[in-house]
């Protein structure tokens, strides 16, 4: 699995390496230049809805992941592995890992200031998430080409700085706001 670096940023971390030829952009696939504009675009969109799984306050068995910030393109986010969160014992479902990745990636991809979905999620788990911690996730857009999105992120246990349990890469594609179905 190899792709081409994100651009050199502060907040921006060395590339974690999981994508697969399939998360890879293309080459010339420019990386986009980070701008403040796509968080009005999400703000507008998701107006009013609660009911992510990922983030949703009133999800209530969802993950209730909380944003933490945005610089330089990099989105944050954050949660707690709560006990209904297991899959072995006292250890953090890969789903639910996946599913805080997916919630990462999603965010940093809207941030673009389009609306994506997500066409294809890798993940790869690199050490145990106890019941518990406190999951903290970050992502990035390493490269656009149409209506698609590349993306990358890592997560890391106990703090922004605590060991990496998981890396993932995704490719989203754009899709306008009529994909989604309104709430009944
Ligand atoms: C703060 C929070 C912000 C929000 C965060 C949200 C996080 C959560 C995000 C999700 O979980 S979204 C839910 C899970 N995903 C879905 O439900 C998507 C289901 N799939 C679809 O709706 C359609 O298949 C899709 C819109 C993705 C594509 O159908 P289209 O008919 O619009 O597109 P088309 O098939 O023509 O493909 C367009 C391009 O995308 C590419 N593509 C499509 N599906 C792909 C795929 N699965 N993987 C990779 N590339 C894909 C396709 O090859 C093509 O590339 P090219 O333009 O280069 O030809």
């Amino acid at each position: 699995m190899t792709s081409s670096p994100p651009s050199p940023s502060a907040s921006r971390p060395a590339r974690p390496g999981p994508a697969s030829s399939r998360t890879t952009p293309p080459p010339g696939a420019p990386a986009p230049a980070p701008s403040g504009e796509g968080a009005a675009v999400m703000l507008a969109s998701l107006a009013g809805f609660d009911g992510c799984f990922g983030c949703g306050s009133e999800a209530e068995s969802g993950l209730r992941i909380r944003h933490t910030g945005v610089e330089d393109g990099v989105v944050t986010c954050e949660f707690t592995v709560r006990r209904e969160h297991q899959g072995a014992p006292g250890l953090c479902h890969g789903g639910v890992l996946a599913t805080a990745m997916d919630e990462a990636l999603g965010g940093a991809a809207w941030l673009l200031g389009n609306r994506y979905v997500t066409g294809r999620l890798e993940t790869d788990y690199l050490a145990p998430v106890p019941v518990g911690s406190d999951v903290h996730v970050r992502a990035w857009c390493t490269g656009l080409d149409g209506r698609k999105a590349y993306l990358e992120g890592e997560a890391r246990v106990g703090g922004p700085d605590g060991p990496v349990a998981v890396r993932a890469a995704g490719v989203f594609i754009e899709v306008p706001q009529e994909h989604f179905v309104p709430e009944s």
